[in-house]
This record gives C-alpha cells, sequence and structure tokens, in this order.
C-alpha cells in the first residue's frame, strides 16, 4: 500500500506523526506548495518529496487531500487527468466540501471514483484521534476498511453520513482548540491565584483528561456525573452557577452553532 498527500501542513503532519508512532509502515509519497516547507519534513520522516501534485497521483495508490477548501479546485483541475487515467483512492480530509463536489471537480462521478470523505482532528498525533468517515458507492469494501484501519491506527473512528460532517466538525474537528482554550481558561485562573503557568496548565489538562475518560468509561450521563462532584452547599456548585450566569452552555452551543454554520457555508 502507498499513501500519498497533497498538503503537508498540521493537520497532514498530525496523521502522518501519528502513524510513525503507531508503526506505520506503508510508504508515503508528499507534496505541497512550498519546498521549503514539505521538503526538509519528508527528509526528516523517511518520506518521498515529490515534485508535483501529479507525481504524487502517479506514486501512490491512496491519495490525501490536505489542502484548505480555498485551493481545493485548482489542486483538482491540477491532478485530474492522472486521476483520470489511474483511479486512485481518494481521501478527502477538506472542510465543507461533499464527495460529489469532489468526484464533479475531477470530471467523474461518486459511481466511477473510489471517494472516501473524512474529518479528522489533530489529536490523531498521539493516537487520540477522532475520526468521521464517508465513502462513494465505488469505493471497495477492502479499500474502506484498509483507510479506516488507518485512522484505528490513531485513534476512534465513526461513520456518519455526509450530512451530518458539518456538527461533526463542531464536536470533533474543530473542538480540540476549543478544550485547548478552556483548559487556557483554567489555567490563567491557577495564575491568577499564584500558580505558576506551566503547573497550572498541567492540572488543568489532567482534569480534562481524566473527565473525558470518566465519560467514556461510565454509565452516567455527564449531568449525574456533574451532580457527583457538586456537594450540597459546596465548592462546585458555587462555581458551575456563577459559570451557568455568564452564559457557559449558551457560549458553547452559540460556538458550536457559528463553526456548523462556517462548514455550510451560511
Ligand atoms: N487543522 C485541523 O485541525 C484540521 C484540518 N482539517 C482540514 O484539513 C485541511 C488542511 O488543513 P491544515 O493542515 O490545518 O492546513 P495548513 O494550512 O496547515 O496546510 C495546508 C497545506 O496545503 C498546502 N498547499 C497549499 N496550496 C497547495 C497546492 N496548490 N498544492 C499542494 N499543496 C498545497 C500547504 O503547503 P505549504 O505547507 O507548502 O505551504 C500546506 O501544506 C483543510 O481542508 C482543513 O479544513 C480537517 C480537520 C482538522
Ligand atoms: O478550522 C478549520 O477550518 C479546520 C477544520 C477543522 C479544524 N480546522
Amino acid at each position: 500500500m502507498k499513501l500519498g498527500f497533497i498538503g503537508a501542513g498540521n493537520m497532514a503532519r498530525a496523521i502522518i506523526n501519528g502513524w510513525s508512532s503507531q508503526g506505520q509502515k506503508a510508504e508515503i509519497y508528499l507534496h505541497s506548495a512550498h519546498k521549503a516547507s514539505y521538503e526538509p519534513y519528508a527528509k526528516e520522516h523517511g518520506l518521498h518529496a515529490c515534485t508535483s501534485n501529479t507525481e504524487v497521483v502517479s506514486k501512490a495508490d491512496i491519495i490525501f487531500l490536505a489542502v484548505k477548501p480555498l485551493v481545493l479546485a485548482e489542486v483538482l483541475h491540477e491532478i485530474k487527468e492522472t486521476v483520470q487515467a489511474k483511479k486512485p483512492v481518494v481521501v478527502s480530509m477538506v472542510t465543507g466540501v461533499s464527495i460529489a463536489e469532489i468526484a464533479d471537480l475531477l470530471e467523474l462521478t461518486p459511481k466511477e471514483l473510489e471517494v472516501i470523505r473524512i474529518m479528522p482532528n489533530v489529536n490523531a498525533e498521539i493516537a487520540a484521534g477522532m475520526t468521521a468517515l464517508n465513502a462513494s458507492p465505488a469505493v471497495t469494501e477492502t479499500n474502506f476498511l484498509r483507510v479506516k484501519g488507518l485512522f484505528e491506527m490513531i485513534g476512534q473512528t465513526e461513520i456518519l453520513p455526509e450530512k451530518d460532517f458539518s456538527t461533526f466538525v463542531a464536536l470533533a474537528g474543530s473542538s480540540p482548540a476549543y478544550v485547548y482554550f478552556f483548559i487556557d481558561a483554567m489555567s490563567r485562573a491557577g495564575v491568577k491565584y499564584g500558580l505558576k503557568k506551566d503547573q497550572a496548565t498541567k492540572i488543568a489538562a489532567q482534569a480534562v483528561l481524566g473527565s473525558a475518560q470518566k465519560v467514556l468509561a461510565d454509565q452516567k450521563t455527564p449531568m449525574q456525573l456533574v451532580d457527583d462532584v457538586c456537594s450540597p452547599g459546596g465548592t462546585t456548585i458555587a462555581g458551575l452557577l456563577a459559570m451557568e450566569e455568564a452564559g457557559f452552555m449558551t457560549a458553547v452551543i452559540k460556538g458550536m452553532d457559528a463553526t456548523i454554520n462556517k462548514d455550510q457555508g451560511k
């Protein structure tokens, strides 16, 4: 299995570094916009640096599209003829672009080309990712399981209808940033009350990690777990009510709404 990456930015590197940490051995071919960006990275990680996007398509069997939505049309125009001749599996992580749109830009239909749409997140880098997948009708079971397996190596996966991808972006694609933001806010409070920033960040991050693990491991709902921490007349209920007074739940949902609207081009 030969893998190809078009785009070598934050998300591509998180995935490739995650695979590398898990001993993934497939050859990887890579190209991005600037030599100074992708060549040193390829050299450092034992990847094949290609001289064009078309070369990536001609060398690899599974092509990962890891570019920003704004340059996607230009990239697909560039690789169109090689894709039409070779029919590799095309895996897109580009936000807000459907399988049908990708096939269309390549002047093929979803029945003619194996297109897998994914939405990963940056925690793939430490094998703690969360990736959604959906496939065009042309995708064979073998190839789908192959791609799904690559993401199971670096986290959890969920097969989702494309209509739910925008919601998934909010809950898992973008949300690492929101959780980092929350951790930083807690950590700043620690600094306000005299802790060093790195110490406060470690304490806050470990509390978030343990809480997430507890939610996944426990039969109780998150709200039942909230109640378990809130001693009557205690510190937690005082803090929780102050957060709610400042609009915590509304702020989170407004953030999710804005993410989803942006993903849907609204
Ligand atoms: N970052 C994240 O957490 C997530 C991102 N995504 C999606 O993944 C995609 C990539 O995002 P991200 O990695 O963050 O973006 P980055 O800006 O970090 O990386 C974009 C990459 O695209 C390359 N590029 C630009 N133009 C071309 C071109 N014409 N041909 C080939 N490569 C090109 C850039 O090259 P160079 O480095 O040489 O400048 C860069 O390597 C986006 O569609 C994003 O929505 C999905 C889930 C999470
Ligand atoms: O901010 C973005 O548009 C991308 C998609 C998910 C995470 N980063």
